[in-house]
This record gives C-alpha cells, structure tokens and sequence, in this order.
C-alpha cells in the first residue's frame, strides 16, 4: 500500500520505518528540514532502540522516503497518517495546532478521495474538526466532490520499546465513520494491518470519539497506578513496610497484575503528564471534574520532590560544598527523551541548594545539555555547577553521595568495592529500588531508596 505519515517524530518515524517493513511504500513527511535532513543522510534523530536498522533496510530498498514536500506527501498516500505533536495549551488542553495544519495541507493538495488516520494523542471530537479542516480547503478549491475517510489509531508505544511495541501490539483500535465510507475505510486499516494480526485477533473496531478517548483513558489508568503505587511507598517509609514486598505480594492477584506497580521517582515522559491534563481539562470543559486525576497529578509534582527530601533529611537543607552524582537523566532507560524527566527537577533543586552536581546518562547525555540549559536559565551561574560525566564511574569521582533517577539496565550491577572508593562516603539515594536494602547495608553501602527502609551499614 502507499502510505504518507506526516510527522517524523517518535511515533510518525516508528510507524513509517515499521510499515516499510511490512512491505509498503512509505513517504515521510516533516516540516523539520534539519530531522530529514539527518535521515536522508542516514542519521535518525530520536534513539529508539532497532529503529536505525529498519530504516536503513527500508530506505536502501526504495519502500522509505523522507522529504518536506507537502504537494508530493498528498499525492503518495492512498492512506495519510497524521503522527504530529499534540502539546498541552497553556491550559492543560492538547494543542491541536500542528495536527489541524496537517489536515489543512492533506485538503489543500488532495486530487482524490484518501482515508486521514489519526494516529497523534488527540481530544474526543478532533476527528470532525479534521474532516472540517479538510473540507474547508476541498471547499475553497472548489474540489467539493472529493472527500477524506476520518480513521482514529491511536498508538499505544512505549518509547524505549517503540518498534517492538508496535510490531506486536497487544491491541490495534481502529475507529471509524459511520456508514459506507466507515466500512471502506475499516477494510483498508484491516488490510493495512493484517501482517501485525496473524495470531489471533489484535483489532478493535469503534467509532472515532470512542477510539480518540480510549487513548487518553488508558495513559490515565497507567499514571494512577503509578501514582497510587508512590503515595503507598511514601506511607510505607512511615511504617517501616518495605513496598517492593507488597508489589509482589498485590501483584500477583490476576486483577491487579504486575505492570506499572513500581514506586520512583514520578512518571515524566512526553505522554503521561500532557495526557493526563488534558483528559482533566476535556471533563471539566464538559462540566465533569475527574477528582482521582487531579490527585493523580499533583501526587506526581510531590514525588518529583521525594528523593531531594531524603536528601535534605539526610544533609540539610543547605547543600553548598556538597557534590552529587546523579545516575540517569531521561525520564526512563533506553531512550534520550528528556521530556519531563525527573532528573531536571532534581538536578535544579540540587544545584539551587548549592551543590555540584555531576550527570551521566547512557544515551541522552547531549539532550539532557539541551533541557538543563533552559532549565537552568533563570539560575545564572549555575551551569558552571553542572559536569557532564564521560561515564557512571567518572560521575562518582570526588562525590558525598550518589543519586539513581533512571533504571538503566548498566547502574545494576556496579562494582560496589569500586562505588565506595570513587564516592566519599558510600551514600546511595536510588530512586528505582534497584538494590535490596539488606545486600547494601552488607556490602557497607548506606541506602535510601523509595517505600523500602532504609538500612545503615553497621
Ligand atoms: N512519544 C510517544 O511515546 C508517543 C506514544 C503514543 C502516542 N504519542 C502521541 O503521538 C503524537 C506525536 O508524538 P511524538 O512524540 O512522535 O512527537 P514529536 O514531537 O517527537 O514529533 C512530531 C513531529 O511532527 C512534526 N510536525 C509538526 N507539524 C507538522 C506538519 N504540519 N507537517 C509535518 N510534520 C509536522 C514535527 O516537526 C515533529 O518532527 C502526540 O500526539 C503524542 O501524544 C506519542
Ligand atoms: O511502574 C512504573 C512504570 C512506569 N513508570 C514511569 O512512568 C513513565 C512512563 O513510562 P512508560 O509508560 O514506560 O513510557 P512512555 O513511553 O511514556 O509510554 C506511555 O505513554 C505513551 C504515549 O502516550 C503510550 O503510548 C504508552 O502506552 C504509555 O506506556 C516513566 O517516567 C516511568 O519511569 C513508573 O514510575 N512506574
């Protein structure tokens, strides 16, 4: 099938490269010169793990093309997707901007009838306000007799396990218009879809407004498990209850499962936060409030602020002659995305305490450099405080204490005899529970992690 996605970031690329892979013919579309530029190099923008390889398979075989041509995108695809950002408003809402431009050029340069898939983040009712966009133009060019299929796909990837998760989605939601042209465009987005639904049936057919809100509930039910599992772990420091038994112990209940039960340091990420907002801000735009997502959210504000507290109890509140070194900084592992990532909090908080601060990540060391230099603006002074480590061990040199914000799978076994002789003191706060209490408090190691109690050495 020829396919346009427009939008070449974390979703349009993982989809456009993966529907390559399948065998379609994909043009990518972005108005970011500089992102196809890359690509058309043989660069890839984004770290995504396996991503780079599909690509180059794809593009060396002619099925993946990347260009800013808007007229050229229109006319590739018998199927458009729309994989544009959906950023919250100054109000919470997703801004929409991005995505009605897309719909204005498909209406703008279509010379026949095509099926519009949104496959961006986006409020219930967005479907009609593409059709309309799209129309508008068709109008305007006095192209009235064409039309667009409207078809929300809502993507459920996580980053860090983008082409994996959308080459064996646990579902596939499909929502279509009502009447023939629904059922037209149902029997594309099946065929499309086929090759992902061989084992048995992945597909969940609905109609639009469903689809579009199936998405936000479902990041919603995500983030409040989160955020239940954090408030837990804060009364479990109380009680002296370790909580990573009480993880096991409720998650092994069918109902409740084991994913999405662990406590840290916050959910951050381009999704949860922005999500969740603006789920609140369609209830209340209906006259509803969504109490539980309002505590869903302001919990996950506190718990940005956990480990500084541990931190503070422990040191002070005035931090100047300390250092710290601070393991991970993308907002999970295996992926450079800094989007509200924990680390910016606590690395400010860090470095407006007066402390030094010493950062490595694995991957997303050259966009962390990128955040904190806006997160840092209003701190003059303050860079000269940060240090980008050239490794973990490097980050430890001279350090009171160490602090682990990202389970990256390389922080969980160091060589602990090593730790101790790079850090002052064999301080730990670990914002993951990576370690069991007992084996640090063992190996001499003093270690404060979430909902577990904390153990000194003897
Ligand atoms: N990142 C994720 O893990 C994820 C997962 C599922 C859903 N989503 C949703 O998918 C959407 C895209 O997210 P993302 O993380 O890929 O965003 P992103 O910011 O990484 O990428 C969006 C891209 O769209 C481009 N763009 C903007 N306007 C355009 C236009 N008119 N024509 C062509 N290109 C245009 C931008 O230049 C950018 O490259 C959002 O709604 C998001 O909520 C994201
Ligand atoms: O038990 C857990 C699981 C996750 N997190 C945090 O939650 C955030 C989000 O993690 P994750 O969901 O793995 O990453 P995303 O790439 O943001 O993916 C979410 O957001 C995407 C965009 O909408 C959806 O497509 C995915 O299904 C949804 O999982 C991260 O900060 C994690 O550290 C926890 O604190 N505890």
């Amino acid at each position: 099938m020829n396919i346009t996605v427009i939008g070449t970031g974390y979703v349009g690329l993982v989809t456009g490269a993966c529907l390559a892979e399948l065998g379609n013919k994909v043009f990518c579309l972005d108005v970011d010169r500089n992102k196809i530029e890359i690509l058309n190099s043989g660069g890839v923008p984004i770290y995504e793990p396996g991503l780079k390889e599909i690509i180059a398979r794809n593009r060396a075989s002619g099925r993946l093309i990347f260009s800013t041509d808007v007229a050229a995108s229109v006319a590739h695809g018998e199927v458009q997707f729309i994989a544009v950002g959906t950023p919250p408003d100054e109000d919470g809402s997703a801004d929409l901007q991005y995505v009605v431009a897309a719909a204005r050029n498909i209406g703008r340069h279509m010379e026949r009838n095509c099926i519009v898939v949104d496959k961006s983040t986006v409020p219930v009712g967005t479907g009609e306000k593409v059709k309309a966009a799209i129309r508008a133009e068709l109008e305007a060019r006095g192209r009235g007799e064409l039309d667009a299929m409207i078809v929300s796909n809502p993507e459920f990837l996580k980053e860090g396990a983008a082409v994996e998760d959308f080459m064996r989605p646990d579902r596939i939601v499909i929502g279509v218009e009502e009447g023939a042209a629904g059922a037209e465009a149902r029997e594309v987005m099946r065929e499309l879809y086929a090759p992902l639904n061989r084992n048995h049936e992945r597909i969940l057919y609905m109609d639009v407004k469903s689809a579009e809100f199936t998405k936000y509930a479902a990041n919603a039910m995500l983030a409040t498990r989160i955020s239940f599992m954090n408030e837990l772990a804060n009364l479990a420091d109380r009680l002296g209850v370790d909580i990573e038994h009480v993880r096991k112990g409720i998650g092994s209940d069918p109902r409740i499962g084991f994913s999405f039960l662990y406590a840290g340091t916050g959910y951050g990420g381009s999704c949860f936060p922005k999500d969740v907002q603006a789920l609140a801000r369609t209830a209340s735009e209906h006259g509803q409030e969504l109490e539980i997502l309002g505590s869903v959210e302001s919990v996950n504000d506190k718990q940005k602020q956990v480990l500084l507290k541990k931190i503070v109890a422990r040191l002070g509140e005035d931090l100047s002659g300390k250092t710290f070194a601070v393991w991970g900084l993308a907002f999970k592992p295996n992926t450079d995305d800094m989007r509200a990532a924990p680390s910016r909090v606590i690395v400010r908080e860090l470095l407006q305490r007066g402390a030094k601060v010493q950062v490595y990540d694995p991957v997303a060391m050259e966009e962390a450099r990128h955040a904190f230099a806006l997160d840092l603006a209003d701190l003059p002074g303050k860079e000269a405080d940060l240090h980008y480590a050239g490794g973990a061990m490097e980050a430890l040199e001279g350090a009171d204490a160490v602090v682990i914000v990202t389970e990256w799978k390389s922080f969980k076994s160091p060589d602990f005899a090593a730790v101790k002789a790079a850090l002052k003191e064999p301080l730990v706060f670990d914002g993951r529970n990576l370690f069991e209490p007992v084996t640090m408090a063992r190996l001499g190691v003093e270690y404060h992690a979430i909902g577990r109690p904390s153990k000194r050495p003897k």
